[in-house]
C-alpha cells in the first residue's frame, strides 16, 4: 500500500459537509488563482487525499486498478460485485456528468475477485470542464491505491479498415489540444503527484498492449481488434471531411474527444495506462457521403458490443492482477 493511503487510512473519514460546486468554475479556496479560461479550478493534494478518504472510508475495498468506461460503455460498472456505488452529485469537490451515456457514478467493487474502482462516465472538456477537472479522478484514483488505469472511449474509426463494433489498442496519441496550449498538467506542479516534466513515450504500456493483443486472439476476436494511434479533439462538434483527412495523413487512426488528458495525467503519477476505443462510427473522409456522426449511433455500437467489452476488461484486469 503507497505511504501516503496508509497514513489516511489510518486517519479517521473527513466529515463532508454542504456541496457542490459541479459546473462552477470558482476556483477551490486551497486554489491558486489564475486568469487562464483552461485552467479554472485546481486541485490540491489535500483535496485529492479528501475526496480519496470519502470514498475508502465508506467500502472496504482496497482498489489498485481504476476504470474509465467511456460513451455507451458503462455497463461494466453494473457487473461488479460487493459493490458501492457514489453517485458524483454525492462525492465532495466532484463535476456532473452531464453527457448522455455516461451514468455519472464512481463505483468500488471486485471483477472477478480483483478489487477496483470503475467510473461510469467521464468529464470531457466539451462539457465546459477544463482539462485539470476532466483527468481529476485519476489522481484520486492514485490516492485511492491504485497502480493501473484501464481507460476506454467510444471513438470515430478513421482508418480504412476499421468497421463498427471494432476494438483498437490504442498504442499512442496525438495531443493536439496540448499543441494548442492546453494540457491537464498546466499550473503549479505538486511533486507529491509527479515531475514537472513528464515523458510521454511509452504512455501506453507496451507489455499490456501485448497482454491485450494476445487475449484478443484467445477471445476469437483477433480480426475485429487493432493497435493504433488516437487523437482527441475538444468536440462537442463532429470534424469536417479535411479535418479527417489531415489527421489521417498524420497517422491518426481513431478520433474522439476524451483519455488523452487521462492519460497524461496518469503517467505524471506513475499508474500504467491500458487504453482502448471501440469504433463507433466509421469517420466521413468522401465529401459526396450523406451520411453524418450523430451520438446516437455512439451509444447504440456501446450498446451492441458491451458483452464483449466487459469480458475485455474483466479478463484484463485478471491478467494485470497477476503481475501486481
Ligand atoms: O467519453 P467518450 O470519449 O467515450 O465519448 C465520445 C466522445 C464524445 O463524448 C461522444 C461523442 O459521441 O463520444
Ligand atoms: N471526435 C469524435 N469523437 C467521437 N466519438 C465517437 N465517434 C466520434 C467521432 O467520430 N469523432
Amino acid at each position: 500500500m503507497p505511504e501516503e493511503t496508509k497514513v489516511f487510512l489510518e486517519t479517521p473519514a473527513i466529515p463532508i459537509s454542504g456541496k457542490k460546486q459541479a459546473n462552477s468554475f470558482s476556483a477551490s479556496s486551497d486554489s491558486p488563482r489564475t486568469s487562464s479560461p483552461t485552467l479554472g479550478e485546481h486541485y490540491s493534494y489535500d483535496t485529492i487525499e479528501e475526496i480519496s478518504n470519502y470514498l475508502l472510508s465508506r467500502t472496504h475495498i482496497r482498489p489498485k486498478i481504476g476504470i474509465i468506461c467511456g460513451s455507451g460503455l458503462g455497463h461494466l460498472g453494473e457487473t461488479l460485485s460487493d459493490a458501492t456505488y457514489f453517485p458524483y452529485e454525492d462525492i465532495p469537490h466532484f463535476p456532473l456528468s452531464t453527457v448522455v451515456g455516461h451514468a455519472g457514478r464512481m463505483v468500488l467493487g471486485t471483477l472477478n475477485g480483483v478489487e477496483v474502482m470503475v467510473m461510469q462516465g467521464r468529464f470531457h472538456f466539451y462539457e465546459g470542464y477544463p482539462l485539470t477537472k476532466c483527468s481529476m479522478p485519476v489522481r484520486v484514483m492514485k490516492v485511492c491505491g491504485c497502480t493501473h488505469l484501464i481507460t476506454t472511449n467510444a471513438a470515430g474509426g478513421l482508418h480504412d479498415s476499421y468497421q463498427i463494433g471494432d476494438i483498437m489498442i490504442v498504442k499512442d496519441h496525438i495531443n493536439i489540444m496540448g499543441f494548442a496550449g492546453n494540457n491537464p498538467l498546466q499550473g503549479p506542479n505538486d511533486p507529491r503527484f509527479g515531475p514537472r516534466f513528464p515523458p510521454m513515450n511509452r504512455a501506453y504500456d507496451p507489455e499490456l498492449i501485448k497482454i491485450a493483443e494476445n487475449l484478443a486472439n484467445d477471445m476469437g476476436i483477433k480480426d475485429e481488434t487493432h493497435t493504433g494511434v488516437y487523437i482527441c479533439l475538444g468536440g462537442p462538434s463532429y470534424e469536417t471531411v479535411s479535418e479527417l483527412r489531415m489527421w489521417r495523413m498524420l497517422g491518426v487512426d481513431a478520433v474522439g474527444m476524451s483519455t488523452v488528458h487521462e492519460v497524461i495525467t496518469a503517467r505524471h503519477c506513475d499508474l500504467k495506462v491500458f487504453a482502448f476505443s471501440l469504433i463507433t462510427n466509421k469517420c466521413i473522409t468522401d465529401y459526396d457521403s450523406n451520411g453524418e456522426a450523430n451520438h446516437a449511433e455512439v451509444i447504440s455500437a456501446g450498446a451492441k458490443r458491451q458483452d464483449v467489452l466487459a469480458t475485455f476488461v474483466t479478463r484484463m484486469v485478471e491478467k494485470i492482477n497477476e503481475m501486481l
